[in-house]
């Protein structure tokens, strides 16, 4: 099975459900003893941050491998330090795939067409770990400079059986800046949405999903649940839940009637478990791993209670 809508849904399935947790590593909130460890052997400051990530990201893998379909590495945090930190992206993306995990890597590139066949060869793998660096199966795609631009990316993905979710409605207070500005009637984000659907409809693999998805924030449910509907064959990335305020009914709006199409994900609320309560007054800090554990759990069981989501389980 070659399609990513095709695995990422057999892996939801297999899960029973659409929780996604981000690898947003922060140095400053990273636990003490994989901060020393990182220390004792390593002298640059790029250096120990990488190798503290990394290692704090594999615990991550192993704790939440057997819980969650897909787990999403945010790139930024990796790129702030340089070639060590972009070893360690590399290095955790190619852990989470050997753990079974469908990869999206959020990196948010576009350029113009010959350009982004780069970023697009850089970033996805899809189905086959050799074919890129960072061989995710699926990367985040600005789609600022016009349809034109989606292509590259469009073509490796369907040449290597990988993914894209475009940003059509993003989760931060200034979204509607731009995407709520209105041509001809229509919003930025719903033209966009439109081209996305096409561009979905016209990779569907055996379902009934594209490998062309879009990025709508949780933190605007009435657009997510209108977007749903305006683009039927697009798999949607859900960020904004738990951290940035948006809960499980925020999200319901999101699904199809058999509890598909969106992922939904957190990062700091599993990440950082440990610092939060109720998990803070329940673990010590040094079974932060008990906390993101429990935190995964609770995130699961809130899903499939409060959206379609449910009929998963
Ligand atoms: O619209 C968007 C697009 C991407 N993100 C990214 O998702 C995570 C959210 O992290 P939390 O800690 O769960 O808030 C982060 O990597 C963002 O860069 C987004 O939030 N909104």
């Amino acid at each position: 099975m070659h399609h990513f809508s095709d695995r990422l849904n057999a892996a939801i399935r297999s899960k029973k459900t659409p929780a996604l947790v981000g690898l947003d590593p922060r140095f400053d909130w990273l636990p003490e003893e994989i901060v020393s460890a990182a220390e004792a052997k390593h002298s640059s400051k790029a250096e120990i941050v990488a190798a503290a990530f990394e290692e704090f990201c594999f615990r991550m893998i192993d704790v939440v491998a057997p819980l969650v379909p897909a787990v999403k590495p945010q790139a930024a945090f990796f790129e702030e330090w340089g070639p060590a930190g972009c070893l360690a992206l590399q290095r955790v993306i190619k852990r989470a795939r050997e753990a079974g995990l469908v990869v999206i890597c959020d990196a948010k590139r576009g350029d113009i067409g010959s350009t982004a066949e780069a970023y697009a060869r850089a970033y996805l793998a899809g189905a086959d770990p050799e074919s890129a660096i960072w061989a995710a199966d699926c990367l985040t795609v600005n789609p600022y400079l016009g349809s034109d631009t989606l292509q590259p990316f469009v073509k490796v993905a369907v040449e290597r059986g990988a993914g894209i979710y475009v940003l059509v409605r993003t989760s931060n207070p200034g979204a509607g800046t731009f995407q709520d500005r209105k041509t001809d009637g229509h919003t930025l984000y719903e033209c966009v949405a439109a081209v996305v659907n096409d561009l979905a409809l016209n990779t569907t693999g055996n379902g009934h999903y594209g490998a062309i998805g879009a990025v709508v924030g949780a933190t605007y449910p009435e657009e997510l649940t209108q977007l749903r509907e305006l683009m039927p064959h697009t798999p949607l990335l859900v960020p904004g839940y738990g951290s940035q305020g948006a809960g499980a009914g925020d999200v319901a709006g999101a699904f199809d009637a058999e509890g598909l199409g969106a992922i939904i994900n957190s990062s700091r609320g599993i990440n950082f478990a440990i610092r939060k309560e109720p998990y803070f007054e329940k673990f010590a800090p040094e079974e932060w791993e008990q906390a993101v554990e429990a935190a995964t759990h609770d995130m699961i069981a809130d899903l499939a209670e409060h959206t379609p989501a449910g009929k998963l389980q």
